[in-house]
């Protein structure tokens, strides 16, 4: 790469591409114009935009589940229908966004009392992956948005610990629990919201609490009228949506209270615009295809098994968990939606960690390790922190990382260092291949205008587009997620197992006998 700079002073200019708040430098990549001839060649010769119509059109692309797959309609901005089976979804979709209007605001407002007549100060989200992450990176990225006040929290894991460290910082008589899940079956969040419930109850003296501290987000009403949540205080979304792609739709209701159902569709509206660009721009000017195609080709072609997600902006500290179940979730498989199983890699790992901080951890691996490490960093221009001169430090860092990442630090360059610092001879010749960097490591670097929800969501709806992309070029149905599945049902049967007496003939040794021994010294005793 270093020796492409040197050769092209014009590969910046050529090598980046801007979509409203979203600028995408992708020049630190081994790509020269050839290479991107042929990864886009490589997409239409899958007919990558056959695929995109099939989606946008409503087809039922999630072929396993026999569904369509159209979170773009909960963000389209536009007045033009859009069709499931011959019906258009954009009246229900605009009638559950007003309802979420009215509910938002009553709560913003202190018009929404709870049972005791006190205004609710606190909301809890209640729901596990996609009825979590996305909502979660959400509030915590806009929180300078939320003008009233309104605290946020998120409890997805089933460990006692993490509803009981919640519930000990809140007022029942100021909490509304969100319930959000999809299917309204997932153990975990059923066990949560129950948990909650008693809670609520046992400390505002009456059921009758429920109505006035619950309301649930669910394609599943009978399921939520099963649970004690009256339909009128239920958020519907449809199976059209999958649950990593949800935070568009009413599962978002939580960000809504906390930021204002303004601030929630400027953040559709950014994801419109680049569902617009995603959908009109030709593949060589296209952010999310060169993205996919860029990952394609260092997992494909140079056998990368990772892709680092940075964000140099600790309001983003949450993105790489979003982007681990969007990606992974939904290209995480080894068989083509035709039921062929595939030899060579798909879906990469996805993982990071907020800028900075990685730089002091794990950093020394992409410097000087073995391994090819393709890394996004993100980095807003302005900060919503002003705080002295701690963001042109930020910046500065971000910068330096990826051109250190780039260029490296060739033997004649550490050798001029080491000697300009006075070693010489045996004491030279020991530190030097120590100060060498290969270099050569690939890096985009996403530049946002600002953490704005129009920013947020251009951002996000990039990277599903992306992982579309890579599904369709893989051959795969990134919208089913099976490989979820048998963890939960073994689970099913050993939870009665716990219990002493119980065989457990039909597990290996290993789980026999852990479950032996949690009956001997588990139970939480
Ligand atoms: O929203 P829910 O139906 O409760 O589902 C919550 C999550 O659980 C499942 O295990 C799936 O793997 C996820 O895709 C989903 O987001």
């Amino acid at each position: 790469m270093r020796d492409l700079f040197d050769a092209d002073p014009g590969r910046f200019e050529r090598f980046s591409l801007e979509c409203g708040p979203i600028f995408l430098d992708y020049s630190k990549n081994r790509i020269t114009e050839d290479t991107l001839r042929l990864l886009t060649e490589l997409a239409e010769s899958v007919d990558l935009a056959d695929w995109m119509l099939r989606m946008r059109r409503g087809d039922h692309i999630n072929v396993s589940e026999n569904r369509a797959v159209l979170h773009t309609a909960l963000r389209n901005r536009g007045n033009e229908p859009v069709l499931v089976d011959g019906q258009d979804v954009m009246p229900a979709v605009r009638e559950v966004l007003q309802k979420m209007r009215r509910f938002s605001e009553s709560v913003r407002q202190g018009e929404w009392l709870g049972f005791t007549g006190q205004r609710i100060t606190d909301i809890v989200n209640i729901g596990i992956g996609g009825s979590d992450l996305g909502p979660m990176l959400v509030a915590r990225a806009l929180r300078p948005y939320g003008s009233v006040g309104i605290r946020t929290h998120f409890v997805s894991n089933v460990d006692g610990g993490h509803l009981s460290e919640t519930l000990v910082k809140l007022d029942p008589a100021t909490t509304l629990f969100v319930v959000t899940s999809k299917s309204f079956t997932t153990p975990e969040t059923l066990l949560n919201a129950t948990s909650a419930r008693s809670w609520l109850v046992r400390r505002l003296g009456s059921e009758a609490a429920v109505a006035r501290h619950f309301v649930a987000v669910s394609t599943n009403t009978q399921a939520v009228t099963a649970f004690g949540i009256d339909p009128a205080h239920m958020f519907e979304f449809w199976d059209w949506v999958g649950g990593r792609y949800s935070l568009w739709s009413a599962v978002g209701l939580t960000v809504a209270i906390q930021i204002g159902m303004d601030h929630f569709e400027a953040m559709l509206a950014g994801a419109h615009e680049m569902d617009q660009h995603f959908f009109s721009q030709p593949f060589e000017r296209n952010i999310p295809v060169l993205l996919a195609l860029l990952g394609i080709w260092y997992n494909t072609c140079f056998g990368a098994h990772t892709h680092a997600v940075i964000p140099y902006d600790q309001s983003l500290a949450r993105l790489p968990a979003h982007l681990q179940q969007l990606d992974m979730e939904s290209n995480g498989k080894r068989v083509t939606r035709d039921g062929f199983t595939l030899d060579f890699d798909t879906g990469p790992v996805i993982w990071g960690e907020a800028g900075v901080n990685c730089q002091h951890a794990f950093f020394q691996l992409l410097h000087q390790g073995t391994r090819l490490i393709p890394a996004d960093f993100i980095v807003p221009m302005k900060t919503l922190y002003p705080l002295g001169n701690h963001h042109d430090i930020l910046i500065a860092n971000c910068l330096a990382q990826t051109q250190a990442l780039m260029r490296g630090k060739s033997e004649q360059e550490a050798r001029q260092e080491l000697a300009a610092q006075g070693l010489s001879g045996e004491a030279l010749a020991q530190l030097l291949p120590h100060k060498v960097f290969p270099g050569n490591q690939p890096s985009n670097t996403i530049m946002l205008d600002k953490m704005t929800p129009h920013a947020l969501g251009s951002l996000i709806a990039m990277y599903e587009h992306k992982v579309f992309v890579q599904g369709v070029i893989w051959g795969l149905n990134s919208f089913d997620q099976w490989g979820v599945e048998y963890g939960k049902q073994l689970a099913q049967r050993i939870i009665p197992q716990l219990a002493d007496e119980v065989d457990t003939h039909e597990h290996d040794a290993s789980t026999r006998g852990l479950i032996a021994r949690y009956r001997r010294l588990g139970h939480g005793r």
